[in-house]
This record gives structure tokens, C-alpha cells and sequence, in this order.
């Protein structure tokens, strides 16, 4: 059914190109930050500090947030396995189209699956897709607990929890590798946009 409903949806070649959008934005190519990490790792905040300097260099981005979407887009998902890969499939599709729209995406998921992540890289052109290890130990993660999701991992409130009874992969070989405990927000940030400026997206 699927099949054939696809094979009767033809693609459409816009007539203003990718090329042409990335030009009109004064970088050198679009492409997505893909956060990786932990639960209260530091995704949201360091995404959000980098698009505060994009924003003050006058470049365009777009921040796709784990917990914004899964109360739009994905509020239909939860946090078994299955589910998990649901919402980074869709993720990566959505960032695909951003990236095709000429900017700079940032998404903060955990996506903890090695194999989500390959997938949503494959989806993508050749250096479109950088993968940001946000590398915070679990200890250092649960001391935080920003929202007080750990502790009710701990007491059974929560089931699943990434870290706790849920598996997280980290990134065997990242494109940005940060630290966050020897490194500040300000100082993360800094090292995710030297990146860019080094590699000449922007
Ligand atoms: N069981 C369980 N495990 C992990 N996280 C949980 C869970 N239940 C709720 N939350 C909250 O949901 C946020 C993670 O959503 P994501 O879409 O990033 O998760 S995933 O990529 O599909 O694994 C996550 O946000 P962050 O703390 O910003 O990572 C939590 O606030
Ligand atoms: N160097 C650092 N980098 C990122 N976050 C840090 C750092 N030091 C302390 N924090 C704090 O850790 C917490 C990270 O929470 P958050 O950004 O919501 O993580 P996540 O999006 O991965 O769940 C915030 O309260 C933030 O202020």
C-alpha cells in the first residue's frame, strides 16, 4: 500500500535552488548541528547559545528542540525504543528540509541510538550532517537534573529513563566533540562556532 501509493507521488524540482537559498544567506553551505547527549547533558542550552552568537553574526538558523516537538510534531510518541526511532526518523527528515531551505539547523534530541543517527546522516549531502557529542557524565548530568527528571527516575516515577534503564550510545567518531565539565556554556558554544567558521560553512 505504502509503495504504491509513493510510486504515484512524483518529487518536484523547485525553481529557486538550494544553492540559490544558501547564496541569498551569505554562507557557504547549510547544514545541521545534530546535539547529541545525555539527558540534562547541556543540548538546549548550548544549542541556544549558539544561535545566539549565529544570530548576533547576522547569519540565519532554526533550533529544533526535543521537548518543543514532542509537544507538537510528535506529541503522538513516547519513549519506548520504537518510539524513540519514530521521532529521530522524523527529526531527520525535518531537518533535511531545513537545511534545504538554506540555514543553519540545530537539533537537540538525545538520540541515543548509534543507528538513528547513521540514518539521518545518510539522509543528508556530504558534510551537511555534523554530529555535536555533547559529553557529560551521567554523575555530572543527575547532579544537574535541571527539571528533576533523574530523581524520579530513581524513586520508579519514570520508566525508561536514558542513562538509568534505557541505553545511550555515545558517538564513536563525532564531527564536534564537547566537554562540558571542563568547559563553560560560553566556551562550548564558542568551540561549536569556530567549527563552522573553520570548516567554511559560515
Ligand atoms: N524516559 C525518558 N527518557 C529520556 N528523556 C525523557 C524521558 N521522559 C521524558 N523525557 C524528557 O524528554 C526529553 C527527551 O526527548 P527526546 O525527543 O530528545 O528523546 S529521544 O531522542 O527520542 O530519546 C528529555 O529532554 P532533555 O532533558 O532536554 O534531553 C526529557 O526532558
Ligand atoms: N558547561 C555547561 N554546558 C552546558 N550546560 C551546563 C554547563 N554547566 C552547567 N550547565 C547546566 O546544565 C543544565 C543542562 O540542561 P539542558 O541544557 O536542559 O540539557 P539537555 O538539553 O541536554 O537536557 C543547565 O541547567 C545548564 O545551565
Amino acid at each position: 500500500m505504502t509503495s504504491q501509493k509513493s510510486s504515484n507521488v512524483v518529487w518536484h524540482q523547485h525553481q529557486v535552488s538550494k544553492t540559490d537559498r544558501v547564496k541569498q544567506k551569505g554562507i557557504s553551505r547549510s547544514a545541521v548541528l545534530w546535539f547529541t547527549g545525555l539527558s540534562g547533558s547541556g543540548k538546549s542550552t548550548i544549542a541556544n547559545a549558539v544561535e545566539q552568537l549565529l544570530f548576533a553574526k547576522g547569519y540565519h538558523s532554526y533550533l529544533l528542540d526535543g521537548d518543543n516537538v514532542r509537544h507538537g510534531l510528535n506529541r503522538d510518541l513516547n519513549f519506548s525504543d520504537d518510539d524513540r526511532i519514530e521521532n529521530i526518523r522524523r527529526i531527520g527528515e525535518v531537518s533535511k528540509l531545513f537545511v534545504d531551505s538554506g540555514l543553519i539547523v540545530l537539533t537537540a534530541f538525545i538520540s541515543p541510538f548509534q543507528q538513528d543517527r547513521a540514518l539521518v546522516r545518510a539522509l543528508h549531502q556530504e558534510g551537511e550532517f555534523v554530529e555535536v557529542f555533547i559529553d557529560t557524565p551521567l554523575a555530572l548530568c543527575e547532579q544537574r537534573d535541571p527539571k528533576g527528571l533523574y530523581k524520579k527516575a530513581r524513586a520508579g516515577e519514570i520508566k525508561h529513563f536514558t542513562g538509568i534503564d534505557s541505553a545511550y550510545e555515545a558517538p564513536v567518531n563525532p564531527e564536534i566533540h564537547v566537554d562540558t565539565a571542563s568547559q563553560s556554556i560560553v566556551e562550548c558554544a564558542e568551540q561549536i562556532v569556530a567549527y563552522l567558521e573553520q570548516h567554511h560553512y559560515i
